[in-house]
């Protein structure tokens, strides 16, 4: 319970009609979780507009409403708040439930289109290596300290997010390491927590059903970097052409990494292999049991991380070789007959690129690569025929399949997908809609020394078809592709 006067505090009301004197029990944005004694936040949605529900609540027992715009008929029983924006509200009320726990532990969030899960999750490992207690929002699964808590989301709304941290600060973290994906920021789910940093990886193509053009989803995720306070810092990768962009009105101190150039952090790479690579990190040698160009660039940035949440630089990189990849990026498999799966989550043009030129780098001439890929239904679909024409100039073989079709034709999908082929990539293309025979066919088609590279789902243990999800697991496809 907690006094409505108290907590409308920091949302700054531009107008209230009520008693702000009685006690609030909970705080909610969704009319069906009102109880007695509820403070409703009326949000704009994507699909429907929150406000639409307040005439329905008058029997509700809601105590308040906080909206952007007062209903035509009031009830003297309810208190109505309105404010500017109730998105920023509902994140700034959701912190204020929780007793702002993003005050009390360091937390750190990572934004960019590629690398977020990464270098979160990283940042939450390293944290633990060093003996301090941590917590980890993410794409794969969210952690207080060792407990696992399932997310299907990549930043979950406000209040699960406060919920989350708080029980992290009831645990005893230190730190909390978060992925801010540009949805999260653009609806502000964000507003209202305090990072003790921020990390820019990259930006790339994805997302532009939502955002719709390339300058509102970087918009999205610099809203970011223009929140943090002066008493963060502000750590972006200055080889990406939109790096500086993130820099330029933060109030946080402002850090760079590089593997190009001159930077605060600076990474080269002194040698690669399937298994591993040689970083120098501002000078000092490491060995990373990470593969590809791509994830020195997560490493750099959970280098800068640590230095600058002041950790001991001599710990931090002991700690660094003792990472491990996060779970479906570039996990490897070995046939009894010689070839290599890898199964990783690159569900972007870039991702695609990046992860297939770090294979070739290690198989050279010597192997061919068989890529595996489809493409998410209900999602940028700008993206589809990208992929599959970067995929293709970059193996021998391709195999088209489906990805999570959610509510669209996995074959449409397909189809989208193969308009980026031109006649001689074609040639050397397979559609299989059924990812299982697309997994087993390039487990036949390939020949000792080759690699399979299996893109677009990861981690992910379901392929979503109109609305239901089935259990799917790529991993578990190619072990039995390979014994098979
Ligand atoms: C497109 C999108 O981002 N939608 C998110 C959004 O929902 P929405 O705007 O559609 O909500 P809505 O249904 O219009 O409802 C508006 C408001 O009315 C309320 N409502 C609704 C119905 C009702 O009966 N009563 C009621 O009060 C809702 O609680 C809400 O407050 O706000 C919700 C609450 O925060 C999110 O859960 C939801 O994510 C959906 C599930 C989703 O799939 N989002 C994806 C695209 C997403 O967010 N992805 C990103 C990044 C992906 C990446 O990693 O790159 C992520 O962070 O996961
Ligand atoms: N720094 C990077 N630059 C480019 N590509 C990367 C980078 N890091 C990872 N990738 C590629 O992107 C895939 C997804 O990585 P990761 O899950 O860390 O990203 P993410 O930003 O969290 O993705 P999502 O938007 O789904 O949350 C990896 O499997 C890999 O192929
Ligand atoms: N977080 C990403 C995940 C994409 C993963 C891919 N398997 C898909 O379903 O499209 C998104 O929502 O775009
Ligand atoms: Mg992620």
């Amino acid at each position: 319970m907690k006094s409505l006067r108290q907590l409308i505090q920091a949302i700054r009301p531009i107008e209230i009609i009520g008693s702000e004197k009685k006690n609030i029990t909970n705080v909610v944005n969704d009319s069906r979780q009102v109880s007695q004694g509820s403070l409703f936040v009326a949000v704009r949605g994507c699909t429907v507009d929150g406000h639409t529900f307040i005439p329905l609540l008058q029997y509700s027992g809601v105590a308040a409403i906080v909206c952007e715009e007062f209903p035509e008929i009031v009830e003297s029983s309810i208190t109505y708040i309105k404010v500017e924006n109730s998105a920023i509200a509902l994140g700034v009320l959701a912190s204020e439930w929780y007793d702002n726990p993003s005050t009390k532990l360091k937390l750190v969030g990572v934004t960019g289109t590629n690398g977020k899960t990464t270098t979160a999750t990283l940042i939450y490992e390293m944290a633990r290596l060093l003996g301090y207690k941590a917590g980890l929002l993410s794409t794969v699964c969210n952690y207080i300290e060792t407990e696992a808590v399932p997310t299907n989301q990549t930043t979950p709304d406000p209040l699960t997010i406060n919920q989350l941290l708080a029980r992290m600060v009831e645990s005893g973290c230190q730190y909390a390491a978060m992925e801010v994906s540009s949805h999260a920021a653009h609806q502000h789910r964000i507003a209202g927590l305090i990072f003790a940093g921020g990390i820019f990886s990259n930006l790339t193509r994805d997302h532009m059903d939502y955002h719709k053009t390339v300058q509102a989803y970087l918009q999205a995720k610099k809203s970011f970097f223009d929140g943090l306070g002066r008493e963060a810092f502000a750590l972006t990768n200055i080889d990406d052409k939109n790096g500086m962009i993130m820099l330029q009105n933060t109030s946080a101190a402002r850090y760079t990494y590089s593997l190009r150039t001159m930077a605060d952090f600076r990474c080269r790479i002194i040698e690669t292999r399937l298994d591993g690579t040689t970083l120098s990190l501002n000078g000092s040698e490491v060995e990373v049991l990470f593969t590809g160009r791509f994830n020195a660039y997560n490493l750099t940035a959970v280098y800068g991380a640590s230095i600058l949440l002041g950790w001991e630089k001599e710990q931090v990189l002991t700690a660094m070789s003792r990472l491990v990849p996060v779970a479906g990026r570039f996990q490897a498999f070995h046939s009894p007959k010689g070839c290599t799966a890898i199964v990783d989550y690159a569900h972007t043009p870039d991702a695609v690129i990046n992860v297939l030129e770090a294979i070739r780098e290690i198989t050279g001439s010597q192997g061919n690569i068989i890529t595996v890929v489809g493409a998410g239904g209900d999602r940028d679909r700008g993206k589809r025929p990208i992929m599959a024409r970067e995929a293709a100039a970059r193996s021998e073989r391709l195999i088209l399949t489906s990805d999570n079709p959610r509510t669209e034709n996995p074959e449409s999908i397909i189809s989208e997908m193969e308009a980026g082929l031109d006649e001689a990539a074609k040639n050397r293309t397979l559609s299989i809609s059924d990812r299982r025979q697309a997994i087993r066919t390039a487990a036949a088609l390939a020949q000792k020394g080759d690699v399979i590279l299996i893109a677009g789902k990861g981690h992910e243990n379901y392929q979503e078809i109109n609305g239901i999800k089935h259990h799917f697991d790529d991993r578990e496809e190619i072990m039995e592709a390979f014994k098979a």
